[in-house]
């Protein structure tokens, strides 16, 4: 049986508007296993980078309220002092973010930002700094690493600069990566690699990743398991095969109508009715999903939903899903 690497529990992740705290994330309780990818889907405005950024304490304290406890190595990182969060992120926690651009200094060589980190969490000489630089570099497909060592980020490509972004964060050896829409950024053809890149590490240094993204696509490609989330609360927890081919919450299924296919051609893709309502009108009581499929009478919905285990290891939040069906026509076959 695989370890665990984190375990997030009953997290609530509000956040202050006005004089008001709205949960943003709430009660989620996911459990990242070592050499698993987790994915996190769901559209924009689900919660989603809420719930990454609280992990590594990544909020402004002054407008947000945690609570719950997310455990990591026996620690609950909610209550870890920033001096104690530092020597965790980027150590044992690594992260990739969306954007390499913004995530890498301009104005530092790639080599120097990659021995930053070393800086900060190893006692590694000058030299032993440098021929860890290069064998990461190499590690994570950059061509000519003691060239690149010297060059800037303007002077790489967009998929480059994103294999930067991993060489830092897998520095270290952590046993947790989180990555917020790793590939998003990047084209089509760059994205496969990217994704490629971060399965074969995932195998290699043996390491639990969070994968937080709204491309089903990504998912399918990546993910061991898969949370699917909405409104700040996770409707279906399942393998991804099983989600892929057994989808029962509404909103899952709603999620995977829309991706177009080249088999069943339709004139007209499936559309979500509406959108995720913002924080300070998200329903808090109820199928959280109801008003999005007014076709389903109130009845075939909860008053208080919880996630329910429907078959071994499959999730899922409300008894609608017993109900439901698409009022513009079947499913793809
Ligand atoms: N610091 C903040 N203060 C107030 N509201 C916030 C803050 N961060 C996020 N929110 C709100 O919380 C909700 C969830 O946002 P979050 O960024 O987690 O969504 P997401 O699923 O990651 O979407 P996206 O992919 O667009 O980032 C949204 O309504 C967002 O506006």
């Amino acid at each position: 049986m695989k370890r665990s690497v984190l375990q997030i529990e009953s997290l609530r992740v509000s956040f202050r508007i006005q004089d008001e705290y709205y949960a943003a994330v709430d009660d989620v309780s996911l459990t990242v296993h070592e050499n698993e990818v987790l994915a996190i889907v769901g559209e924009s405005g689900c919660g989603k980078s809420a719930l990454a950024l609280s992990i590594i304490g990544l909020h402004p304290p002054e407008r947000t309220k945690l609570e719950g406890a997310v455990v990591f190595k026996g620690k609950n990182l909610l209550t870890q002092s920033v001096q104690a969060l530092n020597q965790i992120r980027g150590k044992d926690i690594g992260m990739i973010f969306q954007d390499p651009l913004t995530a890498l200094n301009p104005l530092m060589t790639v080599g120097k930002q990659i021995e930053e980190s070393m800086d900060y969490h190893t006692t590694l000489s000058t030299a032993e700094k440098r021929n860890r630089t290069l064998e990461l570099l190499e590690h994570v497909g950059i061509p000519n690493p003691s060239q690149t060592y010297d060059r800037y980020p303007h002077e790489l490509s967009g998929g480059m600069r994103q294999r930067i972004v991993i060489a830092i964060a897998i520095t270290c050896n952590p046993a947790l990566l989180i990555a917020d829409e790793p590939t998003t950024a990047l084209d089509v053809t760059i994205q496969a690699q990217i994704i490629r890149l971060l399965k074969n590490l995932q195998q290699q240094l043996n390491t639990g990743i969070l994968l937080i993204t709204h491309d089903l696509g990504v998912v399918a490609e990546m993910a061991d398991r898969v949370a699917v989330m909405y409104a700040g609360e996770i409707v279906e927890l399942a393998d991804v095969h099983t989600l892929f081919t057994r989808p029962l919450h509404p909103y899952t299924r709603s999620l995977l109508q829309s991706i177009p296919s080249l088999q069943t051609p339709k004139e007209t893709l499936h559309v979500i009715q509406g959108i995720v309502p913002p924080l300070t009108k998200l329903p808090r009581t109820g199928c959280r999903f109801r008003s999005r499929i007014s076709w389903i009478h109130e009845s075939k919905h909860e008053p208080h939903p919880i996630l329910r285990e429907v078959e071994p290891n499959h999730w899922v939040r409300c008894t609608c899903y017993q109900h439901f069906y698409f009022p513009d026509g079947g499913e793809k076959a």
